[in-house]
């Protein structure tokens, strides 16, 4: 159990999760977890769990030790404006999970000696599931190996450049929508085969799991993995080549590369 005390700025789809995910884990009684949004009624449910609820940013991260701003990136200049009087920069931690938003955005609105660090995570972050990124430009390694520590309770984590914070927003947070549509995707084929909508959902995405199983636990190469199941002649090099007329890897690279351009244009500093 970590002695920290966590203060979630913007408690909506993420923060939530994140909450979710390190009490699962353990690492937090919910009593050290304090959420904010600005209806408070909508966190009755949290309250009730134990969490600490506001809709006082500037009250709710007093006594963080560290801080992790969950708004929408539209949202972000008008909460570090309300909080900076009450942020000690010194003493606190500052985490920002908002896309397109840079450690130099964020200590320009509050002060330069903060430390901050950029997370990435995705919603599966709720079972410890989580893809997370970190990166930033001036946190000491004891902050980062305590952002790294945390993280790693709620899934797998890798520290990257700051350069590549909206790549991974777009490879990984959004991946999570990607990879859920192509398990979609193939439950409808399923039921163009005969299998009931509900049982074609769970074979696909127990079948996805284990595809990604077989890399993540093998430390193997998609293609390699890909070549044991194509059979000469067989059906499945069929069907995998009649998507990829289709334009199925195009569409996925074409996609993240979207979606990693959207990202890094998601702030305006006004
Ligand atoms: N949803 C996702 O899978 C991921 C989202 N992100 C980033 O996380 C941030 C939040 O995204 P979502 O959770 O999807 O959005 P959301 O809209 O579900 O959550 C934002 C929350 O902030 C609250 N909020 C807005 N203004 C506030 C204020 N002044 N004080 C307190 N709370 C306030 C809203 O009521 C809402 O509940 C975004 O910047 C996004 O880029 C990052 C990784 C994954
Ligand atoms: O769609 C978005 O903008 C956010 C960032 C990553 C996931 N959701």
């Amino acid at each position: 159990m970590n002695s920290n005390k966590i203060t979630i700025i913007g408690s909506g789809n993420i923060g939530l999760s994140l909450a979710k995910g390190l009490v699962k884990s353990g690492l937090y009684p919910a009593s050290a977890i304090t959420l904010t949004r600005r209806n408070i009624n909508s966190l009755a449910e949290y309250a009730a769990q134990g969490f600490q609820t506001f809709d006082n940013n500037a009250q709710a991260v007093k006594n963080a030790d560290i801080i992790v701003l969950a708004v929408l990136p539209q949202q972000v200049n008008k909460v570090l404006d309300e909080i900076k009087p009450s942020i000690n920069p010194e003493k606190q931690l500052f985490t920002s999970v908002v896309s397109g938003v840079t450690c130099n955005n964020i200590k320009a609105k509050l002060y330069d000696s903060l430390q901050v660090v950029r997370v990435m995570p995705n919603t599966s972050i709720a079972i410890q599931q989580s893809m997370t990124c970190f990166a930033t430009d001036n946190a000491s390694a004891e902050s980062l190996k305590l952002v790294k520590d945390i993280f790693d309770t709620v899934g797998m984590t890798i520290q990257i450049e700051e350069g590549l914070m909206t790549s991974a927003t777009a490879l990984c947070a959004c991946g999570i929508a990607f990879f859920l549509r192509s398990i979609r995707a193939a439950s409808q084929g399923g039921v163009e085969v005969g299998f009931h909508a509900h049982d074609a959902l769970m074979m696909a995405a127990q079948t996805a799991k284990g595809a990604a199983d077989l890399l993540l636990q093998l430390a193997s190469h998609p293609e390699h993995e890909i070549d044991k199941v194509t059979s000469p002649k067989g059906c499945t090099i069929a069907g995998l080549n009649e998507m990829e007329h289709n334009g199925f890897s195009s569409a996925m690279i074409k996609g993240i590369k979207t979606s990693a351009k959207i990202a890094g244009e998601l702030y305006t500093k006004e």
